[in-house]
């Protein structure tokens, strides 16, 4: 399986779950690397944004910027290899995370079913960006989806981001969550046709700020929450922002 590689290691790693339902579960995350979309504002590009690719960041015109090399980036493993590594870790949750996961379905289902072998206590959610239907061996082992869709400002075209089929899967699934990121009352409005055109239960949704520092979600905190009160939508925070700041591998 191809994930990210952060310090020369894949990125395993033991946190908390900072988003959504979840939200400060002791949880694994294992972040695969390639994603099929391309945000001008992803903040782990290091799993798509490489040299020689036709897609633009927001990153590319920072001084000293440069796009990733691909073999650089990605640390191959084999399933065996991740569950040795995972055994070791005191926890049972465990968080798919990417990229986008769902790209590698195949790989992630016999991880988890390897992982049950061991120990049938075990819980996996993944995040999404909602756009790649689940296949049925993968939907049977998962236990929660965190789908987290794309507006117009992540730069991607309609066609690419918002699948009808897709949605219609993922909002009649009773393991499915939506997160969706505002910073703008333009994300809102989007974001309310969304809910509306793909029949979306509003009690399954989480609307969260953007932000990579604890100033700019405070910021928003207030509004936002009205709106959530005003919508029957969930709010949440981004915790691992605030505990550990705007870093990789936590
Ligand atoms: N603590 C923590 N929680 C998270 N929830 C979703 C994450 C992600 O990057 O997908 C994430 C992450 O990177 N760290
Ligand atoms: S879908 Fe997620 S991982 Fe992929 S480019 Fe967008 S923000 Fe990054
Ligand atoms: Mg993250």
């Amino acid at each position: 399986m191809k994930l990210a590689k952060l310090n020369g290691k894949a990125e395993i790693f033991y946190s908390i779950q900072g988003e959504g339902k979840n939200i400060g579960k002791p949880s694994i995350f294992v972040r695969t690397s390639l994603c099929n979309l391309h945000c001008r504002w992803c903040d782990t590009d290091y799993t798509w944004n490489w040299e020689g690719t036709p897609f633009s960041h927001d990153y590319d015109s920072l001084p000293g910027y440069k796009k990733y090399s691909k073999s650089e980036y990605i640390e191959e493993l084999n399933i065996s290899e991740i569950t040795s590594i995972l055994k070791e870790i005191p926890c049972k949750n465990l968080v798919l995370t990417g990229g986008e996961p769902l790209l590698q379905q195949t790989e992630l289902s016999e991880l988890m079913a390897a992982l049950r072998k061991v120990d049938s206590g075990y819980w996996f959610e993944t995040e999404t960006n909602g756009t790649i239907t689940p296949h049925e061996e993968f939907d049977r082992l998962i236990n929660q989806y965190n789908v987290s869709p794309k507006l117009a400002n992540s730069n991607n075209p309609q066609k690419i981001r918002e699948k009808e089929d897709v949605y219609r899967f993922f909002s009649s699934n009773e393991k499915a969550v939506f997160k969706f990121v505002i910073a703008t009352s333009k994300d809102l409005e989007e974001v309310k046709r969304l809910i509306s055109d793909h029949n979306i239960d509003t009690q399954k949704v989480y609307l969260m700020p953007e932000g990579t520092t604890q100033e700019k979600l405070n910021a928003k905190q207030q509004w936002l929450i009205e709106e959530c009160k005003a919508l029957g939508t969930n709010y949440t925070d981004r915790l691992h922002i605030h505990i550990y700041g705007n870093k990789r591998g936590v």
